[in-house]
């Protein structure tokens, strides 16, 4: 079992049906980017506010035991790996990997995270063992989320209507929550032609550089969580040092080229609370260098001092331009100097 903590407050990660904390309510679904309708499905299994401040359960002093079972544990459960995964045999990136979606479901006061283990014999059940294996002996449901376009059981032949049935059959409540639109950004965002809120409409955002919608989808700036490595000392020579991220592999990168962005500096024993720092991102092959592999490196503005080893959070404000092949360092170097000054325009409001 992980007990992935900060700050004193946890999310119980269970790995098998045996660990979990009972009895639960529950918001089942992928939750894949934690994005706004993943937030309106998890909302009704919270505990309901009055208990958030005074719940020792929520922050309590041991990080590392389990909370104490007083009340019920609002509880998303997901499937690992992920059903595509297990049917192709071939790994996904993810919008939230792991530890960043444990991350997302603590801040919204989720208390634990099951991870079903999704093989053989889980896909093979029936909606009904689904039902009454799962969710009524194993994690003692009293109450279900679910998005209204959720499929269960072998082959996905349960539908949200189906599990209501089921559910209603133990009285369990079943909450079915509606497709989210945007609609609260209709006038300047365009959002009215955009279908449903979706992990897959938010990756094809973000695989067009289409960021702005992909953070409004989400409800928050996609963000790329790395440690600073070395690169090949050259931004330095060019006036642009770049500090260069290693990005843990099962992350889904957005389209390659230049972004404004806001980063903070996790791990600086210097500060007490993440600074934010402005600056410029290039994803990409560096074809200007004769680079061979996909980097991510961002330049901070009015920043000087060393940054190996540190981790970085950097949010997507706003995709610039594709990354080209400069005929000369010298022109990649205007290039960037323009690269900067329209991404400090964007970042501090004026377009
Ligand atoms: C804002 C910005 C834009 C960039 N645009 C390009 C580009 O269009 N083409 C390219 O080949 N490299 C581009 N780069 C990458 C540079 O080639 C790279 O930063 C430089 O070679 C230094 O690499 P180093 O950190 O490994 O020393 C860009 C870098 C930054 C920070
Ligand atoms: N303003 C800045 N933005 C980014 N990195 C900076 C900055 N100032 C200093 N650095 C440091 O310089 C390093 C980048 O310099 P660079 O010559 O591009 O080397 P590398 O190729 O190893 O990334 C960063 O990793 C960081 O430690």
């Amino acid at each position: 079992m992980l007990n992935l903590s900060q700050n004193g407050c946890s999310v119980w990660v269970a790995a098998s049906a045996t660990e979990v904390l009972r009895p639960t309510n529950v918001a089942l679904g992928k939750f894949d980017g934690v994005h706004l309708g993943h937030q309106r499905v998890i909302q009704p299994i919270l505990q309901p506010a009055a208990n958030k401040d005074g719940d020792s359960r929520i922050c309590q002093d041991d990080p590392n035991q389990p909370p104490t079972p007083e009340l019920i544990y609002s509880t998303v459960v997901t499937f690992r790996p992920h059903p595509q995964e297990f049917f192709t045999g071939t790994p996904r990136t993810w919008l939230t990997p792991l530890d960043e979606k444990v991350q997302q479901l603590r801040s919204l006061r989720v208390e634990q995270l099951v991870l079903l283990p999704f093989d053989k014999e889980l896909s093979a059940l029936s909606p009904e063992e689904f039902v009454d294996k799962i969710l009524v002996q194993q994690l003692q449901c009293q109450r279900i989320s679910v998005g209204q376009d959720f499929c269960f059981g072998k082959q996905r032949q349960g539908t949200a209507k189906d599990l209501q049935l089921l559910a209603a059959q133990h009285n369990i409540p079943v909450t079915i929550v509606p497709l989210q639109t945007h609609t609260d950004n209709l006038s300047d965002s365009g959002f009215v032609s955009l279908p449903p809120i979706s992990t897959s409409l938010i990756r094809q955002c973000l695989e067009s550089g289409d960021i702005k919608n992909a953070n409004l989808c989400l409800g928050r700036p996609y963000t790329l969580f790395g440690t600073v490595v070395q690169g090949q000392q050259l931004g330095r020579t060019i006036g642009f040092p770049t500090a260069n991220l290693q990005i843990p592999s099962d992350k889904f990168l957005p389209r390659h080229g230049v972004y404004a962005v806001k980063v903070y500096i996790l791990n600086d024993t210097a500060a007490t609370t993440p600074q934010l720092i402005l600056g410029v991102m290039n994803i990409g092959n560096r074809p200007t260098v004769n680079g061979t592999n996909s980097s991510v490196e961002v330049h901070l503005f009015d920043w000087s001092g060393d940054l190996y080893g540190k981790q970085l959070a950097v949010e997507l404000i706003e995709f610039l331009r594709p990354e080209q092949k400069f005929a000369s360092l010298e022109a990649l170097k205007t290039q960037i100097q323009q690269d900067c000054t329209i991404a400090q325009k964007i970042l501090s409001g004026e377009c």
